[in-house]
């Protein structure tokens, strides 16, 4: 049988990064489209071909895709703070929603018959009930999450007119490292829970502020559902089976909600000692309460999260942050003595 052939792009990032080694771990041709604007070069393990190019390099989308035939494409590409978005609205709704529809119409002319979108939670805003369901009400609570659902519909078109078989992936909180300590979590800025966290109780950061304790929750701090990444990356490998006749949309999450402090407590068991935080105002956009209701995924596909202990996920991103003090920079020596 020929290897299967696929495109990631942002291939380079942290979700991308680890569906890109699942793959290869499966003997699959990889090829990923990143700019490196946030990802890393080292991210992309051996074995993959890394293209340097952004995605609205259409002549660089063309050239790639053009040498197919590609099993599927992976889209995880894309700015995705939600925060930063609601002071650059544009810059969102046109580097993700223009970017991801330009990509997708590029699908269609080079023949490319499956696509997964990296899509999210943040669809939902505040959600009508809890755990939230593919049924649920859509109402993005930001450009960002806007920027998604501009993509999820033009992914419905794309399948209604011309067959492109489409995954919508709803993740929820992406966590946890590789668990042979390969590739891990490194964003710049980092404005993640966990690694915070982590940073913090390393001592190479001031004490972790957390956002809000006067939410309606029963230890007043946000509640989450955090997924590890390579649960996430098996979902999306699961999904390709879906995408022979029909197109779906999933939410991915494991059905379990911690709130911040239960995170803090996770690290700071982890790491043997407290983690050094102290109480500030609540995150504008910040909803009460997420949590997946993944039972659709699961009944369709057969996934289930192996990571479901909180401080096995934790662990694994402990373990990464603690031996890359700077991130992938670390390895930059390493990477310079091979060009
Ligand atoms: N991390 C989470 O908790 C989470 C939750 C829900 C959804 N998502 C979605 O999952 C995807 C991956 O998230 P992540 O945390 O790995 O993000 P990330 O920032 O680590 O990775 C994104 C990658 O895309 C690349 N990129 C961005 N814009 C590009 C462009 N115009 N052209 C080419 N490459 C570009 C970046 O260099 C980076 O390598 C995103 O689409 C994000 O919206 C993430
Ligand atoms: O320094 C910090 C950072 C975060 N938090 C809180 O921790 C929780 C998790 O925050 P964070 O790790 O920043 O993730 P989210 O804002 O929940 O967003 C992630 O998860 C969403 C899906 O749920 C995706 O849409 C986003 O792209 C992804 O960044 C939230 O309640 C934050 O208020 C703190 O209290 N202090």
């Amino acid at each position: 049988m020929p290897r299967k052939r696929f495109l990631v792009t942002g291939g380079a990032g942290f979700v991308g990064s680890h569906l890109v080694a699942a793959l290869l771990e499966r003997d699959a041709d990889v090829t990923v489209l990143d700019n490196l604007s946030l990802g890393h070069r080292a991210a992309v393990l051996p074995g993959a071909k890394l293209v340097v190019a952004d995605l609205s390099d259409s002549r660089a989308v063309d050239d790639i895709l053009g040498d197919g035939p590609w099993d599927a494409v992976f889209h995880f590409a894309s700015l995705s703070l939600v925060g930063e978005s609601m002071k650059l609205p544009f810059k969102y709704l046109l580097d993700n929603g223009v970017n991801g529809m330009k990509l997708i119409e590029a699908c269609v002319r080079h023949k490319v018959s499956r696509f997964v979108l990296s899509s999210t939670a943040n669809l939902f805003g505040t959600p009508e009930r809890i755990p939230i369901d593919e049924a649920v009400r859509i109402e993005p609570h930001s450009p960002y999450g806007e920027s998604k659902f501009m993509i999820e519909r033009a992914l419905h078109w794309a399948n209604e007119i011309y067959g492109l078989r489409s995954a919508c992936l709803r993740y929820f909180n992406a966590a946890g490292a590789d668990a042979r300590g390969r590739i891990g979590e490194d964003h710049d800025p980092e404005t993640h829970l966990i690694p915070l966290a982590i940073d913090a109780v390393l001592e190479r950061r001031q004490a972790l502020a957390i956002f809000g304790d006067d939410y309606p929750t029963p230890d007043g701090t946000c509640i989450r559902d955090y997924i590890h990444v390579e649960d996430l990356a098996d979902a999306h490998i699961r999904v390709l089976d879906q995408l022979t006749h029909r197109s779906v949309r999933y939410n991915v999450g494991t059905g379990r909600g911690y709130s911040v402090t239960e995170i803090i407590s996770s690290v700071s068991r982890i790491a043997g000692r407290p983690v050094p935080a102290y109480q500030a105002p609540r995150r504008l956009g910040d909803p009460a309460v997420l949590i997946a209701g993944a039972e659709a995924l699961r009944a369709d596909t057969g996934w289930s999260p192996r990571y479901t202990d909180l401080d096995a996920v934790v662990e694994t991103a402990f373990r990464w942050r603690d031996s890359h003090a700077k991130g992938y920079n670390d390895r930059k020596p390493v990477e310079a003595a091979l060009v």
